[in-house]
């Protein structure tokens, strides 16, 4: 089957806002198909965080339709969306820092899916906590934890809520090597183990490079391409406009 013949999980078509005379995204149309990892890379202020904003319910788009497995669920709470199956995590961690580990995922599992019965609750949070590999820390209080163990529980907190689509918003930010590459493995176990697909907002091209199979690029809130790493790695308006620049740095 083709690509283009899938059912995608999430479709946007033409997505685009406006604050006041600044379009931040435009005519914005892409997929997430099931159990893949998508990439979403531009420069900064190219839009990805509101791309981010409106597939997940936080921005109500000022034009265009946004589709969740067929449905049209554009201008939909965020709270619904996620219900639904898509979860996210926040540039600056989701997790509050006062609660326990323990407490910040069932946070998360009571927000994605509503009131369940406490055993399974329960059972949510240690498969979370399992699974980024977290169970010795479940009843630390998440403030005291390293940053590299705070953003594995913004990402068991998502986890948690089963997500059909996991977004994630620079989730390697101040990792260092050894942490952003155990980090990638666990995102690719987490794909496979929970059948999810992945989305990727992320600045360490590399990673992104390395862990994505389809990478959509955006400037000046358009798309300027779409394809594979290799595709985008040799693709001309993307070294010109972006990664030309980062790879100087990289
Ligand atoms: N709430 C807002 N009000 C006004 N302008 C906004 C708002 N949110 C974003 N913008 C503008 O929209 C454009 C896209 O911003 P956005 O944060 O989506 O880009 P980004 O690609 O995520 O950037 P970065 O990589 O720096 O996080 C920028 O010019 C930004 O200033």
């Amino acid at each position: 089957m083709k690509s283009d013949e899938r059912v995608a999980l999430v479709r946007t078509e033409g997505i685009g806002r406006r604050y006041g005379g600044l379009q931040a995204v435009a005519d914005f149309s892409f997929d997430i198909f099931p159990e893949e990892i998508l990439g979403l890379i531009g420069p900064n202020g190219a839009g990805k965080s509101t791309t981010f904003n409106l597939i997940s319910g936080f921005v109500k788009p000022t034009s265009g339709r946004l589709f969740f497995e067929g449905k049209d669920v554009t201008g939909s709470s965020p709270t619904r969306i996620s219900r639904m199956g898509l979860v996210r995590t926040f540039q600056h961690g989701s997790l509050m820092k006062s609660l326990t580990v323990r407490d910040n995922i069932v946070v998360g599992v009571l927000g994605a899916v509503g009131l369940l019965h406490t055993r399974s609750v329960q059972n949510k949070v240690v498969d979370a906590a399992r699974m980024l590999g977290l169970e010795q820390y479940l009843d630390e209080v998440s403030g005291n934890l390293s940053h590299g163990i705070q953003r594995l529980i913004s990402i068991a907190i998502a986890y948690a809520a089963s997500p059909k689509v996991l977004c994630l918003d620079e989730p390697l930010t101040g990792l260092n090597q050894t942490e952003a590459t155990e980090t990638l493995n666990l995102l690719r176990h987490i794909r496979d183990n929970q059948k999810c697909a992945i989305l990727l907002v992320e600045h360490n091209m590399k990673a992104v490079m390395q862990l994505c199979e389809r990478i959509v690029v955006l400037h000046h809130g358009q798309m300027l391409a779409m394809g594979t790493p290799s595709q985008i790695r040799s693709n001309p308006a993307v070294i010109t406009a972006y990664l030309g620049e980062k790879h100087a740095r990289s």
